[in-house]
């Protein structure tokens, strides 16, 4: 593939500040973001701040955007601001929206890290390890670097951006809908496509464009008994215990090959079509990279390539996360915890709709706590959702996406839809009536939201060289 003189400067300019490159990621690895717990707020908003100032110095117009306050832990807490970036606004050029998040999933070393999750840490192999290292804070200021390395070369970038940028992704996106809805016909009313690089390649080794999403309903159900903790010895066997009642009630929602035992939740479904089986017959995925991605050999269907990938892209799913108030500590506590509140969420795909979803399973739980007799009190209730997304593949954005990846790896990227939860995707594809794609920097291995999460350093100056070159492609194919 031919790559024309404008783009070669490009990409040698991009190896020439590798190490420029890692020094800002290991800056933003270090400021904590995390959105789903109070007491790491003010970092935060530190790190939008850091976003918002490292634009200004690139020359991008800002505006902050506060989508006001909330509630959590028993707090009311001002919500990160949506940081929006305008970079040029010729009327002959395309207008991109680049949407990414500044927030991230918590991280402990006590979680099985073998370094400081803050801490971003070079290892010979090149993987960068941090938390945000992938999930999202390398893809996000990848677009920054695009704009900063065609200022430094003194390059005309061929198309307008419009970044938008926000801090609540990985707690349920607060605002950011209604923002968008109400910003359509203004401040987003020259956008032409949206692109979004928030998720990883199937394997290790080939790039792909993500063109499907699941949805996400998350809830809470919380039983409570005693007035406080008890001992278990003293009232062991004397009153109803609301983790005895809570794990009942957690052990009937999913089944260990992960039948959804939810009454009703498969009925909106659409049957697999054989067009659909031969699509994912046709995937060129290795088993081994995906068992190795879960670092075990415990994949349900070990040997059969498409039920996993339908089942992670095509299929609803339930997980159990966690229980809050349990005793959890090292040791022996004989304890009854007095009120424990069991998190679980729902992956969903097109045609559930997160309404019925709430209701089915607030329907379910209710009858199923009524069966046990039991004089605790019971509580069921979602706490954020969004709903799934398919894009059109056959849209120039996709084929831009497409020349883009061929251009920088020379190979044809996979096709691919993804497990995770992105629920702003398809308010930009339906509030803008704009193609929205994904085009993600990291491997399928990176760990997201997991322990040692890592970016590969080929796959970051790669994926800068990508997302700057699927820009030109937009302004060659678009016109
Ligand atoms: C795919 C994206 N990078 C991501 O990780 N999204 C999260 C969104 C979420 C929803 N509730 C909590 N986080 C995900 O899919 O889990
Ligand atoms: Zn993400
Ligand atoms: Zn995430």
């Amino acid at each position: 593939m031919t790559v024309t003189k404008p783009l070669a400067d490009f990409y040698a300019h991009v190896d020439a500040n590798e190490a420029h490159y890692i020094d800002k990621l290991r800056e933003v690895v270090a400021i904590p973001s995390v959105s789903s717990d109070a007491a790491y707020r003010p970092k935060v908003f530190e790190m939008g701040a850091w976003l918002e100032k490292e634009m200004q110095r690139l020359g991008i117009q800002t505006k902050r955007h506060h989508p006001g306050k909330h509630v959590m832990d028993g707090q009311e807490l001002e919500l990160p601001p949506i940081v929006i970036g305008t970079f040029g606004t010729d009327p002959k050029k395309k207008t991109v929206a680049v949407y990414g998040h500044y927030d991230v999933q918590p991280a402990l070393e006590s979680d099985g890290w073998d370094s400081d999750p803050w801490t971003l840490t070079m290892m010979p192999d090149g993987r960068m390890v941090g938390r945000g290292s992938t999930d999202d804070k390398g893809p996000v200021i990848g677009w920054l670097w695009v704009v900063e390395a065609h200022q430094k070369l003194g390059l005309e970038l061929p198309v307008n951006l419009k970044f938008v940028f926000e801090g609540m992704e990985e707690t349920g996106s607060e605002g950011l809908d209604d923002m968008i809805i109400s910003m359509a016909k203004t401040e987003f009313k020259d956008v032409d496509c949206v692109c979004i690089s928030d998720n990883y390649w199937l394997g290790t080794t080939k790039p792909c464009v993500t063109y499907g999403l699941r949805g996400i309903s998350y809830f809470n159900m919380t039983v409570q008994g005693p007035a406080w903790d008890l001992h278990s010895g003293v009232f062991g066997g004397t009153t109803h215990e609301p983790m005895t009642d809570l794990i009942h009630l957690m052990g009937r929602l999913v089944t260990p090959d992960g039948t959804i035992l939810v009454p009703g939740i498969m009925e909106n479904v659409a049957p697999v079509t054989d067009a659909e089986l031969e699509i994912y017959k046709k995937l060129d995925v290795d088993m081994s990279d995906i068992e190795a991605s879960v670092g075990a050999k415990t994949l349900i269907y070990a040997n059969d390539k498409s039920k996993t990938l339908m089942n992670r892209w095509r299929f609803p799913s339930l997980s159990l996360h966690g229980i809050e108030g349990a005793f959890y500590a090292p040791g022996a506590k004989t304890v009854i915890p007095a009120k424990v509140t069991g998190k679980f969420s729902i992956r969903s795909v097109p045609n559930m709709d997160p309404k019925e979803i709430n209701e089915k399973v607030s329907k379910y739980l209710e009858a199923e706590f009524a069966k046990l007799n039991s004089k605790n009190k019971f509580k069921i209730e979602g706490s954020h959702g969004g709903k799934p997304w398919v894009g059109d593949l056959n849209h120039w954005n996709y084929v831009a996406a497409i020349k883009a990846v061929e251009q920088v790896f020379g190979v044809t990227p996979d096709l691919t839809r993804e497990g995770g939860s992105i629920p702003v995707t398809l308010t930009f594809q339906t509030a803008l009536d704009k193609s929205v794609l994904l085009l993600p920097m990291g491997r399928s291995n990176d760990g997201a939201h997991s322990v040692n999460e890592k970016l590969d350093k080929d796959n970051y100056i790669k994926g800068i060289k990508l997302l700057g070159t699927y820009l030109h492609q937009i302004a060659a194919i678009a016109k």
